[in-house]
């Protein structure tokens, strides 16, 4: 058996945090190994990165992700008792209930509203001043999806719903007020996504066909029953919080096409390099770190031996980051996507694997149609300057963004 290369501290939970996104990367470098042992949260953990990491990772009969996931990225991120935690049957029905919402005409659907609002939004950026595009693309996605998830928002309680969709996203790996907030925001957003789904069950709140909260609310387990009523809210808040967490993506975006002008031009005139464009911002951008699960059964793999109910933690920026996968991985570039065909377990900014049967992101499509659609908005339809600013990113933060979340300005409509 081969020895697995090992960190020496007692525990590595604050060199985690602390190290942020490269934490794995950098020790795989240091070891000369895409496999290491730690302790993390007082836990031998397995830490992994690269392609036949990611294809064993999501291996279903080796692992599973019941009590996988630490409680502060539950009590927060998830919420507890939601797809992400449930293993073979369970988890392919409920599963199958995120799939038949993402529709190519439901999506189609969301994006359109998502064109609509931003072009409704125009006028007011126009006459503001500064604009934060992370705030304001946060409100924008926050009633869009809401409206497409046949949930109702009143417009007065748009920026305080916005705020706590956004509080969950930032704080599973916080220390101190931002995870307090996390806490607190998800607390209320149950209340509230339980009422709805309450309302919705006993027909005081009319659902459209098709819609999130309809499905969700209407699902029944492979035993007949309905959701409890807060594991429902945690479903449907799985559909909300992701969609406005895309608009990290979209700051990014704008970073990218500020810093790479070329590509500003190129994009505004192809769809495919828009789509080249999109894949290199998942790639190359901070989201994620890592995701978890535990070994079902022991098992060897490569030489190394993996013990029953190990906690290992697949490294997905280091994966995206990888020169074996990527070369000049650290050089923004995306022609390296044309004409080239992604296996599943490659680009895993949303996971690895099949939609279906594992747990790869149930809304990785619409990640995909909204960021084109954001890219499309910012080169075709308007033009702004990006006043000096610190534009950052620290990669020991997670999740990472610039400070200012981006700042626009003197945003004039051209279409
Ligand atoms: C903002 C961009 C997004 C990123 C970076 C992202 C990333 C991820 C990651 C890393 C996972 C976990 C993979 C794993 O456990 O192995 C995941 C799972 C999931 N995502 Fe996303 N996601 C995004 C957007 C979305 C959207 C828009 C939706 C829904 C509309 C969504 C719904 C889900 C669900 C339901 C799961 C759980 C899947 C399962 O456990 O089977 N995500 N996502």
């Amino acid at each position: 058996m081969a020895t697995m290369p090992a960190d020496r501290s007692p525990d590595s939970t604050l060199a985690f945090l602390r190290a942020g996104y490269r934490f794995i990367g950098e020790r795989c470098d240091r070891y000369g190994s895409d496999i290491f042992q730690t302790r993390i949260l007082l836990a031998p953990t397995i830490c992994l990165r690269g392609r036949p990491a990611a294809a064993l990772f999501y291996d279903t009969e080796r692992f599973q992700r019941r009590e996988a996931m630490p409680l502060r990225v539950q009590r927060t991120l998830t919420g507890r008792g939601g797809v992400q935690g449930l293993d073979g049957p369970e988890h392919r029905d409920r599963k199958a209930m995120f799939m038949s919402i993402m529709t190519p005409a439901a999506i189609r659907q969301l994006g359109q509203l998502f064109d609509d609002e931003w072009q409704a939004q125009v006028p007011a950026w126009e006459g503001a001043g500064p604009v934060a595009l992370y705030d304001a693309l946060g409100r924008v996605l926050t009633r869009v999806v809401c409206s497409w998830a046949g949930v109702p928002l009143a417009a007065s309680q748009i920026d305080r719903r916005a705020v706590q969709l956004h509080a969950m996203i930032e704080a599973p790996a916080m220390v101190g007020p931002r995870h307090w907030r996390g806490l607190l925001a998800r607390r209320r957003a149950e209340h509230w996504i339980a009422d709805i789904i309450e309302r919705t069950r006993i027909g005081t709140l009319p659902a459209p066909t098709g819609s999130a909260l309809k499905v969700i609310a209407e699902h029944r387990t492979a035993r007949g029953t309905l959701l409890p009523r807060r594991i429902a809210a945690v479903e449907l808040l799985n559909v909300l919080r992701p969609v406005v967490a895309v608009d990290r993506y979209m700051v990014f975006a704008a970073l990218a096409l500020h810093d790479h002008p070329a590509w500003r031009e190129r994009v505004r005139e192809d769809d495919e390099a828009t789509e080249q464009f999109v894949q290199e911002v998942r790639r190359y951008y901070p989201f994620f770190p890592a995701a978890t699960a535990r070994v079902r059964h022991s098992f060897d793999w490569e030489g190394h031996h993996f013990p029953r109910g190990r906690r290992v933690l697949l490294d997905l920026y280091g994966t995206n980051h990888h020169p074996a996968l990527w070369p000049e991985p650290e050089l923004f570039r995306p022609e390296r996507f044309a004409g080239r065909r992604v296996d599943p377990f490659e680009l895993v900014p949303q996971g690895g694997g099949d939609h279906a049967t594992g747990h790869r992101c149930a809304g990785e499509w619409i990640t995909i149609e909204l960021m084109k659609r954001a890219v499309t908005n910012l080169t075709r339809t308007m033009r702004y300057e990006v006043p000096p600013q610190n534009l950052a990113l620290d990669l020991h933060r997670m999740p990472a963004l610039p400070r200012a979340g981006l700042t626009l300005t003197n945003i004039r409509r051209t279409t």
